[in-house]
């Protein structure tokens, strides 16, 4: 797949659907290091998996579904591929491993190749959408991203309190509908730790109406211990939530079965299942409960109706 800075193979399963598949690069328990910038972080494929779930449990229908698979580079990729730059970049390791790096604007050498065990990898797989003649798609630029730069590393959102006055001024934020649904977004992100939504996508047909696209969760679930409380600044910083995502998260928050295990649950049937670690499904519970706080310091320092938002 061309586009993007991290490897993926664009595949085409006998059925003539097709899908995004990101590698495994990493094993589910490591950690992402304190010292490496979020636009260095590897992408990971379980995120993804447990990102499409996560989604789905908290009723933002968005993303499109992705599932686990393992599979026979050798076979499945190396011998069935037509494209000539992809296979020459498979090679056989020090270890007789077969391994491969394709093509990409940022680890795609041998030194970050992708090795199956000898040819056997795990992967995600997500459904494509509609090709772009089908269904055209609208990039918008978020509004929160961060910097991506190692200097400047604070963008105007983060140093300046009153960015949302600022930014509920600009189309399409002026309509409250798209801040909600950034909110929803950032909640999402919050949960698993996705410091990396620089922008978003819609549905060109749909207008203002379209509600974002969730697409690109795998760098989330990198952090066990860390909450990055800065995602939810599109949450503190404007104070408004959808009055169903609020009613929702404090029914996920109430329920006996706690959020990490409803999604564990829900990925128990998944190929690569266990998809999480016991960590950072406890870091969902754990962030859920943050997540409502910020809730209701808001309504604190305002009041319910100015801050949860019915009918959009
Ligand atoms: N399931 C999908 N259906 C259709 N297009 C997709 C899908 N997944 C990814 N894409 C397209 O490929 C682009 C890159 O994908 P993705 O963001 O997952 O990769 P990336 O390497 O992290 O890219 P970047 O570094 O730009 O964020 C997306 O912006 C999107 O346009
Ligand atoms: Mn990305």
């Amino acid at each position: 797949m061309t586009g993007g800075t991290q490897l993926k193979l664009l595949v085409t399963f006998s059925s003539g659907e097709k899908a995004a598949l990101k590698p495994m690069r990493q094993p589910r328990d490591y950690e992402t290091p304190a010292d490496l910038f979020y636009f260095n972080d590897y992408e990971r494929h379980n995120a993804e998996i447990a990102a499409f779930h996560l989604s789905r449990l908290l009723g933002f229908h968005w993303a499109p579904p992705v599932a686990g698979r393992r599979l026979n580079i050798t076979a499945e990729v190396l011998l069935r591929t037509k494209n000539a730059e992809l296979i020459q970049t498979f090679f056989s390791s020090p270890a007789g491993n077969m391994c491969f790096h394709g093509e990409c604007a940022m680890y795609c050498d041998s030194a970050h190749a992708v090795c199956g065990r000898p040819d056997v990898i795990e992967a995600s797989l997500a459904a494509m959408l509609p090709p772009l003649h089908v269904a055209p798609r609208h990039t918008w630029l978020h509004p929160w991203r961060r910097t991506y730069s190692k200097h400047q590393t604070k963008a105007v959102w983060e140093v300046y309190d009153k960015y949302c006055q600022f930014i509920t001024k600009v189309f399409p934020y002026s309509q409250v509908q798209r801040l909600l649904d950034l909110v929803d977004m950032a909640v999402l992100d919050f949960l698993i730790g996705n410091m990396d939504r620089h922008h978003y996508e819609t549905f060109a047909n749909f207008g203002t109406d379209s509600f974002p696209l969730l697409i690109d969760q795998a760098k989330g679930f990198g952090k066990s211990t860390h909450d990055e409380m800065t995602i939810l600044a599109p949450l503190y910083q404007c104070c408004i939530i959808r009055e169903t995502t609020h009613l929702r998260l404090i029914a996920l928050e109430r329920d006996e079965l706690e959020l990490g295990s409803k999604l564990k649950f829900s990925m128990r049937r998944d190929t690569l299942d266990p998809v999480l670690t016991e960590q950072h499904l406890h870091a969902v519970n754990r962030r859920l409960r943050k997540v409502i706080a910020v809730v209701g310091q808001c309504i604190l320092e305002t009041n319910t109706q100015s801050v949860v938002i019915n009918g959009n």
